[in-house]
């Protein structure tokens, strides 16, 4: 019978097929293609360069005792690794790597690389494939702790299952751990105190916390840098992989993707990954199914808005961490007064106290409600892209259906063109999810409306008032 690579090959298959787990079998050997058989060697091609090495790192004695029944003693293996490099017109290539128990030259090394940046930015994320062991700093804010988070109604659940997590990080069914909540609720907070908590019980453990904004940035640049198999591994070598901000990554299908290969081989391996998103997954918009359905797999828990009690002990809690004393009539008209946002509410005693500091007055009732007021009035209002169509809707006196409609007429045609102008300017939804929103059209039907407003406000008079009336109503 003529010995060939495929038949070399289906026998090693064959062998090492009995002697491993079928989705071992499954994950990491069927995808191998045999490709040459030359003398006594055989080269296989591999999809990565992960791929090599996680069979260097845990099949190489199988693959050696396989290939030497069929091939003898002196038997070689030469794995062919299939690079992405599609980007720029140019032709997938291959690199060849011998197998590293038949050649030392390839021995994987015991590096150590360390990537340390003061600034929040991971400077260099990426590791040169054949490295083990890796030191990447956490991006994790020591501030945010577990002890300063304070439990509430509003926030046990989520506050619970990021402790359950950090005590045993991939080792619960929180997992992902997806928190969600509205603005200034504690998101970040609490993934940051997940992460720090995880790093000092398991501090050899490789915890990230990335935005997923930063996240979607890196990812660009290795595509243009045709980097992108180094940032895949990158990634797939963390532990607990915390990713802020989830939604950030509506109607970006590339990253998206990419966090989806990521995300299914941590989860395959044990690891942790925790999120955070403004939104439920069941609202997240233009966030490719097979993706949300991963977010839900672990546990989704909400984070609403603190109720009255909660929001005197983080203010007493903050104050008294400051070193600050103010009356209980004080705290109670700020906590009365400011109900939907953490953040704020922190913001308003940070005022009370600068303004009684610099001007040397005392922290009065009457103080205190000065600034609450200011800080209620200045409190810019979140405008979605619903709010904006319906107000869009209302000044040209027509329905929100008709807006999204597919019709050309052009006083229809402008005012679709001002609703997707001004959720552009006041929502951080991408192109592509401003289009999906405002009657299903796409991010360049969006991009040419943008431009044509632009336009029009220099060019026509009329047009420039709808703008001008408009702007008034969102600001
Ligand atoms: N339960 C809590 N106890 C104490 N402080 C809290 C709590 N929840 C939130 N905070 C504080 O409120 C502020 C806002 O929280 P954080 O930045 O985590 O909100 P967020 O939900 O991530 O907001 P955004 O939606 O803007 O990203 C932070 O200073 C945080 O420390």
């Amino acid at each position: 019978m003529n010995v060939t690579a495929t038949s070399v090959w289906n026998n090693c298959l064959a062998f090492i097929q009995d002697n491993i787990q079928p989705q071992a079998f499954k994950t990491w050997f069927e995808p191998i293609k045999p490709v040459k058989l030359s003398e006594n060697s055989l080269s296989i091609q591999v999809p990565s360069k992960f791929f090599y090495e996680w069979l260097e790192e845990h099949y190489v004695k199988l693959l050696k005792v396989s290939l030497t029944k069929e091939l003898g003693e002196n038997a070689k293996l030469i794995y062919i690794i299939k690079m992405e490099n599609t980007y720029g017109n140019k032709e997938p290539f291959t690199e060849r790597i011998p197998s590293s128990n038949r050649s030392q030259q390839v021995a994987p090394q015991e590096l150590e690389v360390a990537i340390k940046s003061k600034n929040p930015e991971l400077k260099n994320p990426f590791v040169i494939p054949g490295i083990r062991n890796i030191k990447i700093e956490s991006q994790l804010n020591p501030n945010y702790s577990f002890d300063n988070f304070l439990e509430g109604d509003s926030n046990r659940l989520a506050r619970s299952a990021g402790m359950a997590v950090a005590n045993k990080p991939g080792g619960t069914s929180f997992n992902p751990l997806l928190v969600f909540g509205g603005v200034g609720l504690g998101k970040t907070h609490l993934a940051h105190a997940i992460g720090v908590d995880i790093k000092d019980k398991y501090p050899e453990r490789t915890v990230l916390y990335i935005s997923a904004e930063k996240f979607t940035q890196q990812y660009i640049e290795s595509v243009k840098k045709n980097t992108r198999n180094d940032f895949i591994h990158f990634y797939q070598l963390i532990d607990v992989l915390i990713i802020d901000d989830v939604q950030f990554l509506s109607g970006k299908s590339g990253t998206q993707d990419v966090f989806f290969h990521i995300f299914n081989h941590l989860h395959q391996n044990g690891k942790q990954v925790i999120l955070t998103s403004d939104k439920a997954p069941v609202d997240m918009q233009d966030i490719e199914q097979r993706l949300l359905s991963r977010f839900k797999w672990g546990l989704s828990a909400e984070l609403q808005t603190p109720d009255y009690e909660t929001r005197v002990s983080i203010l007493k809690n903050k104050l008294f961490r400051d070193g600050v004393e103010i009356p209980d009539d004080i705290v109670d008209h700020v906590a009365r007064n400011i109900k939907t946002n953490i953040r704020e509410l922190e913001g308003a005693i940070i005022s009370l106290i600068a303004q009684s500091s610099f001007n040397k007055k005392e922290v009065t009732l009457e103080l205190a409600q000065q600034v609450v007021e200011k800080f209620v009035k200045n409190t810019k209002r979140e405008v979605s892209i619903d709010y904006i169509q319906k107000v869009v809707s209302d000044y040209f006196e027509m329905d929100v259906a008709t807006l999204q409609s597919k019709t050309r007429k052009r006083h229809i045609v402008q005012a679709r063109q001002l609703a997707m102008f001004f959720a552009k300017k006041f929502t951080k939804a991408s192109l592509a999810s401003i289009g999906s929103q405002i009657g299903k059209r796409d991010h360049a039907t969006v991009l040419h409306a943008c431009k044509t407003v632009d336009n029009l406000a220099e060019t026509d008079k009329q047009f420039k008032k709808y703008i001008d009336d408009l702007s008034k109503k969102f600001s």
